[in-house]
This record gives C-alpha cells, sequence and structure tokens, in this order.
C-alpha cells in the first residue's frame, strides 16, 4: 500500500457537557456525550521512502504546528519507523468551534499512519499517544458515539439512535482557557451517570461552558436564539463557538445552509453518525 485517499476526519458535537470539579494540574474534570458527525475535513496520505513528513493545505492555510504534522511526529519518534507520508488536507470544518475538526484531523492522521505504515499498533496504544496531543484526541480515536469522563480520555462507547442537527458556527470564536477561567463557569454538583443519560437519549442535557463563552462572546446568544425561533432547541458544542439545534428528519436536507445569516457565519444540516467511519481501520 502507498497511499490512502479521501480518509475522512469527521467533527463532534456535545449532547450536553457537565464540568464537574479541577484536577492539581488545573484542568477540568467533564462529563459528556460526543457523538460524531457527518461534517468531515477529508485528508490523503501518500507513503515517502525518505522519511520526511510534509503537509499540503487544499483549502485555506492551516496553522504551522497543525496538529497532523504534530500527530505525524509522534507516531514516527515513538514507532521508530524509517517511513514518511505526504500529508494533504481539505479543510471544512471550522477551526476553534467546539467540533472538534484539529482533534479529528490528529486522530485520522494516526490511524491513517498506523496503517500506512504497517505499525499494528492497537486503539489502546495510539489512544495513550493521541491524548498528549489533545484531549479530544482519543474521542476520535474511538468507535463512535461515547459517554466521556476525565478530561476525555476516559471512554464508554454508548449507542445512539441517528439523529439530524443544524450546526451555525459564527465567526468569532472563544479561547477555550478564557472559558475555564472565567467567572461565569458554571460547575455541576450533581454527577450524572450512562444510565441516566441513556434513559433520556435524545433530551439534551447543559453544557457548563455556554454561559461563559456567552459572556466572552455575544455571538454565541445570538447564534442560541436564532436556533431557538428557527426550531425551538439549542445548545452550544464543546467551547464553541458553534451552536446546534436538533432538526426532524423532514427538515434542512443534509448538506443545507440556512439563508438570511450574518456575514461571515457558516451552518449545515448535519447527520450523526452511529459509528466512526475509521472504526475498523484499528484492532482492538
Ligand atoms: C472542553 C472541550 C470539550 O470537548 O472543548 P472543545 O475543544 O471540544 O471545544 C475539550 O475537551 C477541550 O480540550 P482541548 O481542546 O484539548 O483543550 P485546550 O484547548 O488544550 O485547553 C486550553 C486550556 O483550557 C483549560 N482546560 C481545557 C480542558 C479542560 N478539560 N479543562 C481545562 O481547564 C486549560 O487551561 C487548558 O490549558
Ligand atoms: N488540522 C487542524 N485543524 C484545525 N485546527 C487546528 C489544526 N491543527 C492545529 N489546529 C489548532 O487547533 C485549534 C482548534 O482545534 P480544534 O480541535 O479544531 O478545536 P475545536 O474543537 O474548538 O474546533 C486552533 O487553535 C487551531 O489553530
Amino acid at each position: 500500500m502507498k497511499a490512502l485517499y479521501d480518509v475522512p476526519a469527521p467533527a463532534k458535537l456535545n449532547l450536553f457537557l457537565h464540568v464537574l470539579g479541577r484536577r492539581d494540574d488545573g484542568y477540568h474534570l467533564l462529563q459528556s456525550v460526543f457523538v460524531p458527525i457527518d461534517w468531515c475535513d477529508t485528508l490523503h496520505f501518500e507513503l515517502r521512502d525518505d522519511g520526511a513528513l510534509a503537509r499540503h493545505d487544499l483549502g485555506e492555510p492551516l496553522p504551522a504546528d497543525d496538529l497532523c504534522l504534530r500527530a505525524a511526529h509522534a507516531l514516527q519518534h515513538a514507532s521508530g519507523t524509517c517511513w514518511g507520508v505526504d500529508i494533504s488536507i481539505l479543510k471544512t470544518l471550522p477551526s476553534g468551534a467546539g467540533l472538534g475538526g484539529g482533534s479529528s484531523d490528529a486522530a485520522t492522521t494516526l490511524m491513517a499512519l498506523n496503517r500506512l505504515w504497517r505499525l499494528g499498533w492497537t486503539r489502546a496504544r495510539l489512544i495513550e499517544l493521541g491524548a498528549r496531543l489533545g484531549a479530544d484526541v482519543p474521542f476520535f480515536l474511538g468507535t463512535g458515539p461515547a459517554w466521556v469522563e476525565g478530561i476525555g480520555e476516559r471512554l464508554t462507547p454508548v449507542s445512539l439512535p441517528s439523529a439530524r442537527y443544524m450546526v451555525v458556527k459564527p465567526p468569532a470564536h472563544v479561547l477555550t482557557k478564557d472559558i475555564f477561567s472565567s467567572p461565569h463557569l458554571v460547575r455541576d454538583t450533581k454527577p450524572a451517570i450512562v444510565t441516566d443519560f441513556l434513559a433520556d437519549t435524545g433530551r439534551f442535557g447543559k453544557n457548563d461552558l455556554q454561559n461563559a463563552a456567552q459572556a466572552l462572546c455575544s455571538e454565541v446568544g445570538q447564534a442560541s436564539r436564532l436556533l431557538e425561533q428557527r426550531y425551538g432547541n439549542s445548545r452550544m458544542t464543546g467551547s464553541g463557538s458553534a451552536v446546534f439545534a436538533r432538526i426532524g428528519a423532514d427538515e434542512a436536507p443534509d448538506g443545507s445552509e440556512l439563508t438570511q445569516l450574518p456575514a461571515g457565519w457558516r451552518s449545515r444540516g448535519c447527520r450523526s453518525l452511529e459509528q466512526h467511519p475509521l472504526r475498523d481501520w484499528t484492532p482492538d
């Protein structure tokens, strides 16, 4: 195998997000259900025999310390392989949205290179390496929707019925660190448990980060109100600034965009994925 083309890196939504406390290192402990959706970046991987790692942006330029290259460097170093790769990225997911785009790109890179370089690493070993790249990377190395605890490294797969969502992303975005250090940060006192959530599948929980995000960025509240008016529900995903609403089977076709949005806003009709598209690429 010399190449892998059209490899997807799906985004995710947080159906709810509880902040339970804070670790000694300052990171906050979370409870959340993450669900992958069919809004994806697309990556191509071509084997190099000179050991070089190169990235080619097919869309908007990516940051110099792009998470795909960081993932490739980390796996090349940890595995000791002599192989290299040319990574081409067609970025469609907005960055800094709470959609996990960069984290998903990193996870897809680890799974694709594990296959291209014939490393044979297990999922658990990739997750251990991925957790050092970002708190959301372990989720994207998993099998699909998951109950997530810790700072994102403790995953319990859950099966959820497919659902449809309209996602709206205003142009501004909020720094995750500013949200967690905000006086508006809500902390949950009563942790939920998996069975509680599953008993109420489909009913959104709260996002404890949303008050702080709205205090820092008025567009998050604006996006929430827009979706409440159109669909009767809304919730910020992750640390924002994207907001989503659950929509009916007969509303907004998949991939559609909302009209009459302010300039620079993005939107997309999405469907949840019952499993990660690369689920079978990695041995458990
Ligand atoms: C909170 C989540 C939920 O999915 O937000 P999104 O990234 O999806 O928006 C993620 O776990 C985000 O994880 P990650 O993206 O790795 O966080 P970073 O940007 O590295 O965090 C920036 C800063 O936010 C604070 N931080 C982050 C995560 C966490 N569980 N507790 C924290 O206190 C820390 O000060 C950290 O240095
Ligand atoms: N391939 C990438 N795609 C998106 N963001 C990236 C990538 N590589 C690095 N980043 C950086 O990671 C941060 C966004 O990460 P991402 O997982 O997309 O966050 P969010 O979950 O908030 O959308 C930004 O600071 C961005 O500059």
